[in-house]
């Protein structure tokens, strides 16, 4: 017995204005998502090392909680497809969490402020607690901001073309993902404002109604089917083509054959959060790797997070080369190279990216002092007497540390420095570059000197220093300058940027057009989800892996995603390309039922007791 939908919408294709065989429309929702992703990475940039030089938390810590951000990014998008297709429709969806959005951003912002707690101005907060708690708070905003939107924005876009535009609609993809990244580029924090652009096109949007509550009704069909297999385990029952066939007594022919296709998909995406791993950590790791390095490229200094920059900028270029070039000419060459060769490929590179990353870290590993462990100390002696001094420690002396200074009384002699280094400079940067001044009443001296990246130095000044121009400081060289170029980083960034083409671009198209027409968000979701796994898998080698060497770390990460995109490849082997609409329309005429009249389709089902309907099922297949 099968229940016949209780609502029929009649869709009318609305006429959208065309230039250039693009819909006019679509202009507003590129120039939205420009603005979106401008906001959304100029905050992430600068994420990690907020938390680490702001909160002052520690480099596995910053790591896991930007991690974590990043996947609740990713996983919000479900609830998104669920408010855009049950309640509200992807336009009013995407306006209301927007301002969900902004409200986040201001609250991040707020959190930044240390004077709102520092009390005594000494410019540290007194009350982290009250920043940790806004932070988390704007951050959980801005997650359901951002991610709520964006399978409503790709899928929105996706709408907006009809279907003689076929070949735009690729393009579209190519055009959204650029300007993804001319946003990221360009990322500041004047975005909230200009997203009022999106607003700007509303007269001209192809807005489809929302079509019930799409989700609901797929899981409780998926979970009837699954029950319904489980009461026929009997052999007496004979076998069904597909386990979502199960489902056939009690719902719509139409949505088993589009669950099928969705989990098709789905079940194609299970490898693929491991992508996602590397690649978001090029705001993590890679960011805190460029902090051991030299930034100075001569005409001017880049900072450690402005390296991520390298991305966005490669992608602009990438994008239109692989586009009109690349992919053309493989083509042209008669390889087929389909969207799922393109995604393993696109691993393939990711994977090398991280090769890159462990070589370049074993060279920065070279440069670097041996800083005493946890359970170590370090101490320094210098001496400030002409000739050489013997310091014996005898293990029973009493060593007495001071806050900024260390004293060392010894048999023999005491001294004392004034310097305790354990770390790298901030930020890979040192507090004076060039220059220092000291002054004393009316006597000042300046002390001129070029300081290199992320050094550290001890400065003996003695009581004569005004006397002889600063000349008798002392400088003893307690870390040497980062001497590792950034530059050195440009080639992991190409391998991932080049992966991230064939891989995203690649995927988002692929997700739009194996979709069923009603379920484009949701499989939007499906695909931004294996982001947020992506994420969550990070946290988890990160936390629990902790290899002493962070090049041993990308290696494994390398392996990893070698291993994944074999497995991937093989079930892209199986996987068969479909055309959704030509299965549904297929379905449809099975079922007797016009293809115009049921242009759109709600799969709303009555709600009748479900014990009832379950019982009937069963009798009419004992029949
Ligand atoms: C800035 C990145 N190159 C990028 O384009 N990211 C995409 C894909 C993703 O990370 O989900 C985006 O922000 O949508």
């Amino acid at each position: 017995m099968r229940y016949p939908p209780t609502l029929l919408i009649i869709a009318t294709k609305k006429l959208t204005a065309e230039c250039c065989g693009y819909p006019i429309s679509i202009f507003f929702i590129v120039v939205n998502e420009f603005c979106e992703r401008f906001s959304y990475y100029g905050m992430r940039a600068v994420l990690v090392l907020y938390f680490r030089y702001f909160l002052l938390w520690d480099d596995d810590l910053a790591t896991s909680i930007y991690h974590a951000f990043v996947a609740l990014c990713y996983l919000t998008p479900i609830l998104g497809a669920i408010i855009a297709d049950s309640w509200l429709g992807k336009f009013k969806t995407i306006i209301y969490l927007s301002i969900v959005y902004a409200i986040g951003q201001v609250t991040m912002a707020i959190s930044t402020i240390h004077d709102i707690t520092d009390a005594n101005r000494d410019g540290t907060p007194d009350n982290f607690t009250f920043h940790i708690a806004l932070s988390m708070l704007g951050l959980i905003l801005i997650a359901l901001g951002t991610g709520g939107i964006k399978p409503c924005v790709a899928a929105f876009g996706g709408d907006q073309f009809q279907e003689h535009q076929s070949r735009q609609l690729n393009t579209f993809f190519s055009v959204f993902y650029l300007c993804i990244n001319a946003g990221s580029l360009l990322s500041t924090l004047i975005t909230p404002v200009l997203r009022v652009v999106f607003i700007a096109g509303s007269g001209m949007y192809v807005k489809t109604d929302p079509e019930g509550n799409i989700m609901w009704s797929v899981c409780k069909c998926i979970g009837f089917a699954i029950k319904n297999r489980f009461r026929h385990r009997s052999s007496s029952y004979p076998k069904r083509e597909h386990w979502m066939d199960w489902a056939n007594e009690k719902y719509d022919k139409l949505l088993i054959a589009q669950i099928k296709m969705v989990l098709k998909v789905l079940f194609l995406y299970i490898p693929l959060p491991m992508f996602w791993t590397l690649f978001d950590q090029k705001g993590s790791r890679w960011t805190l790797q460029a902090t051991t390095m030299s930034g100075d490229f001569g005409a001017f200094i880049l900072q450690p997070d402005q390296m991520q920059t390298v991305n966005p900028i490669l992608i602009l270029t990438l994008v239109p080369i692989m586009d009109r070039l690349i992919f053309p000419l493989i083509q042209k060459c008669g390889l087929n190279f389909s969207p799922l060769k393109r995604m393993t490929v696109g691993m393939l590179f990711a994977a090398m990216a991280f090769v890159s990353a462990a070589l370049v870290q074993i060279e920065i590993d070279k440069t670097l002092p041996n800083f005493p462990s946890s359970s170590e100390s370090q101490l320094k002696v210098v001496n400030t007497y002409s000739t050489t001094l013997n310091v014996t420690i005898s293990p029973n002396e009493h060593l007495l540390i001071e806050s900024f200074g260390v004293q060392l009384h010894t048999s023999k002699h005491t001294y004392s420095t004034i310097s305790y280094v354990k770390s790298k400079p901030r930020e890979g940067k040192n507090a004076i570059r060039r220059d220092f001044v000291l002054r004393h009443g009316e006597q000042w001296c300046e002390f001129s000197r070029k300081f290199g990246f992320g050094a550290s130095y001890t400065f003996l000044i003695p009581s004569t220093v005004f006397s002889d121009d600063c000349e008798s400081i002392t400088e003893v060289e307690d870390m040497k300058p980062n001497s590792v170029h950034m530059a050195l980083q440009i080639p992991q960034y190409f391998l991932i940027t080049t992966g991230e083409v064939m891989f995203s671009v690649t995927g988002l198209q692929f997700s739009y057009s194996q979709a069923p027409k009603n379920m484009k968000s949701v499989l939007q979701a499906g695909w931004l989800c294996t982001n947020a796994v992506g994420n969550i898998i990070v946290l988890i080698v990160a936390e629990l892996g902790k290899l002493p060497k962070q090049w041993a770390e990308y290696l494994l990460f390398a392996s990893l995603l070698v291993a994944v995109s074999i497995i991937f490849s093989i079930m892209a082997y199986f996987y068969t390309y479909i055309d959704p609409a030509e299965i549904e329309a297929q379905v449809r005429k099975e079922q007797g039922l016009e293809p115009e009249e049921m242009e759109k389709e709600t799969l709303e089902m009555e709600e009748k007791d479900e014990d009832q309907k379950n019982e009937q099922g069963v009798k009419q297949t004992k029949i």
